[in-house]
């Protein structure tokens, strides 16, 4: 009885164990195909991470086989609200993608992830429970050996009717982000052409700015737009490194480069935006303490340099400067923010820009890390604030020109402004007078000059003093302009000598116009002071037959002839006769 009532235990066990194996198998496989994603036959590119299931290996223990036994066994977890970031931290994630072709004919999909920075991505096609197809898209292969060569890893399949299990296997030394998309050819490649014109408009724009800058440089051989340029050609460099760009047309074949250059360009990158800092806020001039600390800024990034190349491990690299990029940031804003107070017009412009800069940076690597939703936008955060920092830069460098050049102007103007009678000066002359001549010269028209000088002026200086006589020369100058017609230039020629420039005018209009000027002084006082009067010296001809320098000789020489007469006259020498008239 006892044996019978065992043997009955024995075959309830044995009945009972069967049941639950075939029921967990069957709620395995009905449960995976019952959530495995239908693909209509037509099926537009989207994010699928929702549909995902996910199992951690932090200490890589498992193959593929036994991840996708674990996966049949129900250990994995789905993904339910589209996580697209497993922040992976040198340990491997495992992923599943049931795909279900409904129909009863192959439907070829492309399966892509969006991310061209990870080191491993390993993709493996199971048909019910034969793995069908294995790809390698990681960093730590070669992309030349991939099947699509399109910058981010993709593979193309052909869906047989039934259920597909994509296996993948994902691993990275950072935190990162895995956008799982999977679509039909057309559509994944209208995708990546998007993305194609994002980043053409993006490296045209920051090529622009760097021929700019160059071209700035070049012109002015200011450092600060040396420096500027080389900040850009940096970030520039170090984006088209980890979008996959440069692993996809420069270095196909060397995924060891591909691994080190991210370390390395984003060095360089934030070597050249701290030296671009300092001499760009003036540092020197306007925070010079922090100017005098420039050799441990710079050893420390040396040390930190070194560092990374003894430790030769890439996730140290990364993470060391990820951190000091941080810092750097913070940094740039912090002084940026000293230099606005300490009176730099250019940290109006810096702080703005760097801000805009970092808030891209921030909002991508929030998504990148998974603490913000991941969209398309969002992941490009940074190069989108990296353009807006780069152009308001240039905008600031452009009306610092415009600054430099409206200061150059004006100091030119003042050059030719006496400060005294706020005449012209002897530097006006050619660029004032020698284009009313050469008009004259094409008309035939007639030109008087009339040089006039002070008589006996050092004796106003020697009675009344400097200031007096400074006083006679201001009085004298309003006089003279005062009895002009609007296209006459008068210019002070020296000391308390002045030259009038009549265009259209011939040797007896000039000799009326010196005339009435020099009754006007013999007969009137110039200030409550002095009485002076003027000694002029005329001459005139027809532009076409004598030369400006000529006429102004006979000028002089008429001048000379009045001084010698006696002074207080006027007196005119013709340039055909020669004569005294
Ligand atoms: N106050 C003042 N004096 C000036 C200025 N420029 C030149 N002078 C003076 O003008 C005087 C010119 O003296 P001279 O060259 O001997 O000529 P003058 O005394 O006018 O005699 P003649 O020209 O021969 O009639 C000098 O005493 C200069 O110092 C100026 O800007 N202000």
């Amino acid at each position: 009885m006892n044996i019978t009532l065992n043997e009955t235990l024995n075959k309830l066990r044995k009945i009972y164990q069967s049941v639950i194996t075939i029921w967990l198998v069957l709620f395995v496989i009905f449960s995976s195909v019952s959530v495995a994603k239908s693909i209509p036959l037509n099926t537009q590119i989207e994010l699928v991470n929702s549909e995902l299931f996910i199992l951690k290996d932090p200490k890589l223990l498992l193959d593929v086989d036994d991840a996708f036994a674990r996966f049949r066994l129900g250990d994995f977890v789905k993904n339910h609200n589209n996580e697209v970031s497993f922040g992976f931290t040198n340990s491997a994630v495992w992923a599943v993608l049931p795909i279900k072709n409904t129909s009863d004919s192959s439907v070829p999909l492309i399966l892509k992830v969006d991310n061209a920075w990870l080191d491993e991505i390993d993709v493996f096609f199971y048909e019910q429970s034969i793995l069908a197809k294995t790809v390698m898209l990681g960093d730590t292969s070669a992309f030349s050996n991939r099947e699509r060569q399109k910058r981010m890893p993709s593979v193309a399949y052909q869906f047989k009717p039934g259920t597909t299990y994509i296996v993948m296997r994902l691993k990275s030394d950072d935190p990162m982000t895995f956008p799982v998309y999977i679509g039909d050819v057309e559509s994944v490649e209208e995708f990546d052409q998007h993305n194609g014109y994002f980043y053409g408009a993006l490296y045209g724009a920051l090529i622009i700015l760097l021929i700019y800058n160059l071209a700035l440089y070049a012109y002015s051989k200011e450092l600060r737009y040396f420096l500027y340029s080389f900040y850009l050609f940096s970030f520039t460099a170090f984006n088209f490194m980890y979008t996959g760009h440069g692993f996809w047309l420069l270095w196909p074949t060397e995924p060891a480069l591909q691994q080190w250059l991210m370390p390395l360009l984003m060095f360089v990158y934030l070597c050249s935006g701290v030296m671009f800092t300092i001499e760009y806020l003036q540092v020197k001039k306007y925070l010079p303490k922090l100017y005098s600390y420039r050799p441990f800024i710079y050893g420390f990034l040396a040390i930190v340099g070194c560092l990374i190349v003894i430790v030769g491990s890439k996730s140290f690299a990364v993470m060391a400067q990820l951190i000091i990029l941080s810092t750097v940031t913070v940094w740039m804003l912090i002084i940026g923010y000293y230099s606005l107070k300490s009176g730099n017009p250019l940290a109006k412009f810096f702080v703005p820009a760097v801000f805009l800069g970092t808030t891209g940076s921030f909002i991508s690597s929030m998504t990148t890390w998974g603490l913000f939703p991941y969209t398309q936008w969002a992941f490009r955060g940074i190069e989108i604030g990296m353009l807006l920092e780069m152009s308001l830069l240039s905008v600031s460098f452009a009306f610092n020109f415009k600054v430099a050049y409206d200061a150059k102007l004006t100091a030119e103007h003042y050059a030719r402004i006496d400060p005294l009678t706020s005449l012209y000066n002897r530097r006006a002359l050619k660029e004032l007078v020698y284009p009313v001549w050469n008009l004259g010269s094409r008309q035939q028209t007639s030109m008087s000059i009339l040089l006039i000088d002070l008589d006996w002026f050092k004796r106003i200086n020697d009675e009344f003093g400097h200031i007096v006589g400074d006083d006679v020369l201001k009085h004298v100058a309003h006089a003279l302009k005062s009895r002009l017609r609007a296209s006459d230039i008068i210019l002070r020629w020296g000391g308390e000598e002045f030259l009038v420039f009549l265009p259209d005018t011939d040797v007896l209009q000039a000799r009326a116009l010196a005339e009435k000027m020099r009754c006007y002084f013999d007969e009137n006082n110039v200030n409550d002071f002095a009485k002076v009067t003027i000694s002029v010296g005329v001459a005139s001809g027809v532009a076409s037959k004598v030369s400006f320098d000529d006429l102004l000789k006979l000028a002089d020489a008429s001048l000379y002839k009045a001084k010698k007469s006696g002074r207080n006259q006027v007196v005119i020498v013709d340039e055909l006769s020669q004569e005294l008239v």
